[in-house]
Formats: structure tokens, C-alpha cells, sequence
């Protein structure tokens, strides 16, 4: 017997990020739309052939796209809002437009808004649907590149985003009032347009995607909505769907979702491996199941026995019934392409431990040969065997003094010494700052001169003395800028830093560092995220000497000492899987706790652990959420609670709806949150109103995300609105976020503008 292989994406960028040259190469008018084209034929032709020769029986195609596959469904679909219809539609002008947003002579339209893709790293760009929304089929991307895979002799699987999902994913347009949902019933005709044409093309499946049945959905709403959708699409002839959703269990929508009219169901058996045997008993016979047994989201390598005893187990279960599938969990977007540039970079040991898209694609045509004919795999299946075996086993990765630790302790652990209150009173006493303190969230420009004298340093050009040197000046002038700005609690810049997470894995045990692991953050944008591999610990200190150094600089003010809390850390990282994430992040919570400890005894008296991520952790389901929320509570409170009364803990945020999660933050017992605030004043005091929060508080006065200085004015405006919200007392100035991506003169401007605000308001205050 044998069995269909297939995954359900696979990562667009290209093993040298190809696309992303493309792309922005095109964007700057040094790539033809033509170039951007055939570059990109060739990349989806390369990255078929690549899981074609390793025996893969079907590929998906519609999974590549220049920019976002949300946008792409919109687009096709034509929802198109109106300031972007002005934009030449002839190409793909108004489709970047809607990505990135235009600016020239006679054009000036801002994005979409971007929103994270459910709980990964990957942001799309969220669709506007307004009242009187005309839907209509505006492009044929997928037909198009159905034939191009077809033409080069592929079993191919065209891959849409379905249309309850596209709406449900969408917003309302400004000035409209109704729901994307209730337009469920004229966007349909579109769909059934396109799998026409894709059914005319000759595809036998299409893949639908609705990851929104990962969620909690009201069933009253939904299960009409899929019964409508689905039993529409039925109508297609000679087409079967295979209905797909991952990130999570199916759960309670399991049970009307195995019922709808279409012809095989995707089981995301990584992180829903809970609904398989409801979903053995629930998926009627006639439909194929799909089972996704190889993780798209992690970089271990699969336990090929363990998720062979799954898969057999689904095969004698189905005997009779229509065809099992073997599949990845999800679109391997969320890997990085192909372990093989790592070769020679990472040690042999961890390399045996990986698996990029590239190695997902061979563990699922494993996984098929072996179900089909065991022999005929044994070698492989013994390599695995032994590579899972040699991380379970490795010395690296247990450091059994860091269990004992964590394990060992008590609530004292987790306590500050007084309440905030106390607290509140002896720092005033002691910090002696001003009404209305000014700060900064911590980064300032990262120049092209800094860069550059980090490149410089790596490459060995420059010694590590004068690298150390030249960021001593910079940090100076920094301060010293900073100083006689008026700012009142300074910060040292984060010259020394590429990125706030990066920074810390290279100074911590457990972590690794891949030379190609870009993984597609948003358009064109890609991170590479380290990996946790091991148990975590500090073997030095990371950012005293820094510390020291820039309040050295500053002999009457503050300055304070920049760490990145323990969920931001664990956010951004690819994280272990032999063990709980909270067990991890208590680790790295525990170094975090070392360093704010030696911060404070070198004389350190403000202490800043950055927690942006901790919003985006939250599990899918409401039913996981507390479970998060208290060891995320914890594992800060374990960083930051070893000092005494006297220092002052910061910690900040890039994000300001935090209605979900309010309690949460009170529990976090900072001293000060400074928060994301000025593109949604409105949330943020939305929430302070109906939660009340006691601690100081500064909300971001103005966006960092642009080069535009914001006025006096505007940010008084902004200022005073929140006095109404905040005692005075509690209250601070300070921007949105970090500075590194703006320039020099802008901040200076910015930052003028803000001392002024918090001076005037001084005045104000006692008049
Ligand atoms: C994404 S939050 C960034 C915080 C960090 N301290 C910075 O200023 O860059
Ligand atoms: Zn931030």
C-alpha cells in the first residue's frame, strides 16, 4: 500500500533569501517587474524540484507569493479598498501598495494594517471590508501557477485561503458597520469562479485553508458560515477539497467541522495530536485524513518511530475508509529552508539534532515508504533513531546544577522585599527625580558608522579593544546628548546590541546560532531566530561593564541598566520541545535574575527587562490562557524580584491593547511600565479606566516607527489626556519604543519636543 506524501507550504524566500533580493531590488527600480517575475518562476520551480527529489507524491502550489498569502487572497478576490484603487492596477503597484504602502508626487497611501499570524512570527496584512463591498475575481495567481507546476510534470495541490477564513481575518473598513462575515454570501461566486478555473486547469485537490478553526469560535456563527461556504463550493464539479487547519487542536469545532461537504480533513497532529481519536470516530469514511505528524513550527528533528506509531495506528483505524495522507503540520513557512548551508557552521552533534523545511519535506516521504514498506527505510529510520537518541542523551544539554536551582526554590524567589508602595516612597526618596520623569525606551540610532564598526569587529578588522573603544564613545556621547537634552533617566544606547534577544543568546549556555535560519517575518522582512537547545545559564556577566561604564558618564542621573525579559527571550527563539516552555523560560529567568542582581551592586539604581513578546505568547484557546499568564507572570517576577526596595524596576511593552491580559501585568510588580500608546490612546486608557493600575506608568507619547517629529503640541495633547486617566505622580514622558531604527537628527528633535512637554506640564501642575 502506498500512501500520498505532500506538506502544506513551503517556505517562498529561497535557501539565500532569493526573494527578498527580488522583491526590494524591484521596490528601488534595480529589479523589472519582468526580472521579479522570472526570478520568482524560478524559485517556485526550484523549490518543486527540490521536494520532488525526495519522493514527495504531491506539491502544493499558491503557497509562494511576493509579499503575504493573506494579502494574495484578498487581492484575488478583489477586496481592494478605495484609497488603494488610484494606484496603476496594472501590475503589482497597488498590490505592494497594500503591503508596504506608496509615496510619490502624486500619491500618499499608509499600508494595511499588519497583525500577527495567529501565534507565530509571521505578521500578515489584514484585509478591510466595508458595507458595500463589491467582491470580484482580480487575479489568477494560483490557475497561473497550478499550470506553471502541472507544465514542468508536477502533482500539484493548489493551496487558497478559504473564504470563512479570509473574512473572519479581516477587518471592518472605516466608516463601515458591518461584519466581513455577514459578506460571506457575495464573496462565495468569487471562489467558486476561481476553483472552477482551477478545476478547468485540470487540479484534482484543492487545498482549502480555515486556521480558524484552531480558535474558540462561536458556534452559533460558525457553523453556519462553514455549512453555507462548503456546501457552495460543493457545487464545483470535479474538484475535491481537502479542508486544512493547524497551529492547534480542532477541539470543540471538531464535531460539526468532520461533517461539512468536502473530501479530506488536515489534522495539525503536532500541537492538536489531543483531537485524534475524536477525530477518528468523528471523520465520516468517505474522507480522506491528513494527518500532519512532522512539525512546521519547531527545527527538531521528528521522532520518525513515535510519529510512525501515530500514523499506523490512523492507517488500521481507516482501513476500509477513504485514503490516509501524510503531511507536515502546517505550511513549513515557519522553518528555515535547508539545514545545508549549516554544514561546517553548526557542530556535527547539533546538526544531527536539526531539521529545516528542506529535512521536513524527506522525514514526511519517510514516513510514507515506511508505512507502505518498513525495509524499505530501515537505514533511514536507524539514522533517526540514533539522532533523537544523542540529544536525548547529550551532556551538552543538562546542567544539572541550573535544574536543581530552579527546582529549589521558594516564594521568596518570586517577592519583592516591600509592596509598591513602599517601595514608591524610598525611591522617591532616593532617585529624587522630577514629576514627570523623561526616558527613553533604551536603543538609540544604530548609525551606518555603527554597523559598520560591528561588521568591522567580527570580520577582525577591528580589535575587540578598539570596537570596545569606539562604542565607549559613542555611549558617551549619548549620554552626554541625552544629559543636556534634560532627559531625566538615561539610557546607554544598545550600540553594543544587533538585536535584543540575538544579544543575549550569544552570552548565555544553551543557545546556538544558525548562519542561514531566516525565517519570513513580514513582506520581505526575515529574522533568524536562535535556537534553545540546552539548559540555560550565565557563565559571566553580560551588560555591568556597559553599565558601569555609561553611569560613569553621568555622575547626577540615573541611568538604566537594558535586559530582555525571559518570555521575549523564549519568544523569539526556536525553543527546546523535551521540555515544558515555562521550565525554559525559568532558566533564562534565572540568568536574567544573576544579572539584575550584579547591575544593582554596581551601583546601578533603575533596572529595565523589556517584555514586548509577552502579549504574543498567549496560547490560541481562552481555556489556555491562565495556565500562560501565571508562569509568564512568574518567570518575570523571578528576574526582577532579587533587589532591594531602593532600585527601580522597569519593564516595557510594544503594545497597548492589554485588556486580556491587564491582570496579568498588575501581578508583574514593576515599578514602572513604559507601553506602546500613541497610535491607540484609546485602548490603553480604555483599559486603565475599567482595570485602574497603581503603579507609574509611561505611555508612549509618540510613534517611533516614522521619521516624522512630532510637535509640541501634539504630544502636550496627548500628555494631557492621560493626566486624566493617571495620577501625576505615577505618570512619566517617553516615546513608543526603542530609537535604533530612526536617525540622529530626527530623535533629537523628537526628544527635544518631549522634555519640553513634561517641563511644561511641571509648570502646569504647580500653578
Ligand atoms: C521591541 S522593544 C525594544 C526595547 C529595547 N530596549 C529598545 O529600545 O530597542
Ligand atoms: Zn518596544
Amino acid at each position: 500500500m502506498s500512501i500520498k506524501s505532500t506538506i502544506l507550504g513551503f517556505p517562498r524566500m529561497g535557501s539565500d533569501r532569493q526573494l527578498k533580493k527580488l522583491v526590494e531590488g524591484f521596490w528601488s527600480g534595480k529589479v523589472t517587474e519582468q526580472e521579479l517575475a522570472e526570478g520568482s518562476k524560478q524559485l517556485r520551480a526550484d523549490h518543486w524540484a527540490l521536494q520532488a527529489s525526495y519522493g514527495l507524491t504531491e506539491v502544493p502550489v499558491g503557497d509562494f507569493s511576493y509579499y503575504d498569502h493573506v494579502l494574495d487572497a484578498a487581492f484575488a478576490a478583489g477586496i481592494i479598498p478605495e484609497r488603494y484603487q488610484q494606484v496603476d492596477n496594472a501590475g503589482t503597484q497597488a498590490y505592494f501598495a497594500m503591503g508596504r504602502g506608496l509615496q510619490n508626487k502624486s500619491i500618499d497611501v499608509p499600508s494595511l494594517e499588519m497583525k500577527k499570524w495567529f501565534d507565530t512570527n509571521y505578521h500578515y496584512m489584514v484585509p478591510e471590508v466595508a458595507d458595500n463591498q463589491a467582491f470580484s475575481l482580480h487575479s489568477t495567481k494560483v490557475v497561473d501557477e497550478f499550470k506553471e507546476a502541472k507544465a514542468l510534470g508536477y502533482a500539484a495541490r493548489p493551496v487558497v485561503l478559504g473564504p470563512v477564513s479570509l473574512l473572519a481575518l479581516s477587518k471592518t473598513a472605516k466608516g463601515s458597520s458591518t461584519k466581513p462575515l455577514d459578506h460571506l454570501a457575495s464573496l462565495l461566486p468569487v471562489y467558486v469562479e476561481l476553483f472552477g478555473q482551477l478545476a478547468a486547469a485540470g487540479a484534482e485537490w484543492v487545498q482549502v485553508d480555515e486556521p480558524v478553526l484552531s480558535l474558540d469560535l462561536e458556534a452559533s456563527v460558525y457553523q453556519p458560515a462553514f455549512a453555507q461556504a462548503y456546501a457552495e463550493l460543493a457545487q464545483v464539479s470535479g474538484l475535491k477539497y481537502l479542508l486544512t487547519s493547524y497551529f492547534g487542536r480542532l477541539g470543540d469545532n471538531l464535531s460539526w467541522a468532520a461533517t461539512l461537504p468536502v473530501h479530506g480533513i488536515h489534522l495539525d497532529l503536532v500541537r492538536g495530536a489531543a483531537d485524534l481519536d475524536s477525530a477518528l470516530e468523528l471523520i465520516p469514511a468517505d474522507k480522506v485524513i491528513s494527518a500532519g505528524l512532522i512539525n512546521g513550527r519547531n527545527i527538531w528533528k521528528a521522532n520518525l518511530d513515535k510519529q510512525l506509531a501515530t500514523l499506523a495506528t490512523i492507517v488500521s483505524a481507516r482501513q476500509s475508509a477513504a485514503p490516509v495522507w501524510v503531511s507536515s503540520s502546517c505550511s513549513l513557512l515557519h522553518s528555515p529552508h535547508s539545514l545545508k548551508p549549516e554544514v561546517g557552521h553548526l557542530d556535527e552533534e547539533t546538526l544531527g539534532w536539526l531539521s529545516f523545511a528542506e529535512e521536513k519535506v524527506e522525514e514526511v516521504t519517510i514516513l510514507a515508504a515506511a508505512i507502505a514498506d518498513r525495509d524499505s527505510v530501515a537505514e533511514q529510520l536507524e539514522r533517526n533513531a540514533a539522532n533523537v537518541l544523542s540529544r536525548q542523551q547529550s551532556e551538552r544539554i543538562t546542567r544539572p546544577a541550573v535544574q536543581q536551582r530552579l527546582a529549589a526554590l521558594d516564594e521568596s524567589s518570586y517577592t519583592r522585599q516591600a509592596a509598591f508602595s513602599v517601595r514608591q516612597a524610598v525611591q522617591r526618596d532616593t532617585l529624587k527625580l522630577p514629576l514627570f520623569p523623561t526616558t527613553t525606551i533604551g536603543s538609540f540610532p544604530q548609525t551606518a558608522e555603527v554597523r559598520k564598526a560591528r561588521a568591522q569587529f567580527r570580520k577582525g578588522a577591528l580589535s575587540q579593544e578598539e570596537y570596545l573603544q569606539f562604542l565607549d564613545v559613542e555611549t558617551r556621547k549619548c549620554i552626554e546628548w541625552q544629559d543636556e537634552a534634560g532627559l531625566d533617566v538615561l539610557v546607554h544606547g544598545e550600540f553594543e546590541r544587533t538585536d535584543m534577544v540575538e544579544f543575549f543568546g550569544e552570552h548565555l549556555e544553551g543557545f546556538v546560532f544558525t548562519k542561514r535560519g531566516w525565517v519570513q517575518s513580514y513582506g520581505s522582512r526575515c529574522v533568524k531566530p536562535p535556537v534553545i537547545f540546552g539548559d540555560v545559564s550565565r557563565p559571566h556577566a553580560m551588560t555591568v561593564d556597559v553599565a558601569k561604564f555609561a553611569q560613569s558618564c553621568s555622575p547626577n542621573k540615573p541611568v538604566k541598566g537594558m535586559l530582555t525579559g525571559p518570555v521575549t527571550i523564549l519568544q523569539w527563539s526556536f525553543v527546546r520541545d523535551d521540555q515544558p516552555r515555562s521550565q525554559t523560560a525559568g532558566q533564562i529567568a534565572l540568568a536574567i535574575r544573576d544579572e539584575v542582581v550584579d547591575l544593582e551592586a554596581a551601583g546601578i539604581r533603575v533596572i529595565q527587562v523589556d517584555e514586548p513578546a509577552i502579549r504574543e505568547g498567549l496560547p490560541l484557546r481562552k481555556a489556555d490562557y491562565e495556565a500562560y499568564l501565571k508562569w509568564s507572570v512568574d518567570v518575570f517576577r523571578l528576574a526582577t524580584t532579587g533587589v532591594r526596595n531602593e532600585t527601580q524596576i522597569h519593564t516595557h511593552f510594544c503594545y497597548s491593547d492589554f485588556n486580556e491580559i491587564f491582570t496579568a501585568i498588575k501581578s508583574l510588580d514593576a515599578d514602572v511600565i513604559t507601553i506602546e500608546n500613541s497610535k491607540s490612546d484609546l485602548k490603553l486608557l480604555g483599559a486603565l479606566e475599567v482595570h485602574g493600575y497603581a503603579a507609574e506608568i509611561g505611555p508612549g507619547l509618540y510613534d517611533i516607527h516614522s521619521p516624522r517629529v512630532p510637535s509640541v503640541e501634539e504630544m502636550a495633547a496627548r500628555f494631557a489626556a492621560l493626566q486624566k486617566y493617571i495620577p501625576a505622580e505615577n505618570l512619566w514622558a517617553n516615546p513608543d519604543c526603542g530609537l535604533k531604527t530612526r536617525g540622529w537628527p530626527e530623535v533629537k528633535e523628537s526628544l527635544t519636543n518631549l522634555v519640553a512637554v513634561a517641563v511644561a506640564a511641571r509648570q502646569a501642575h504647580a500653578a
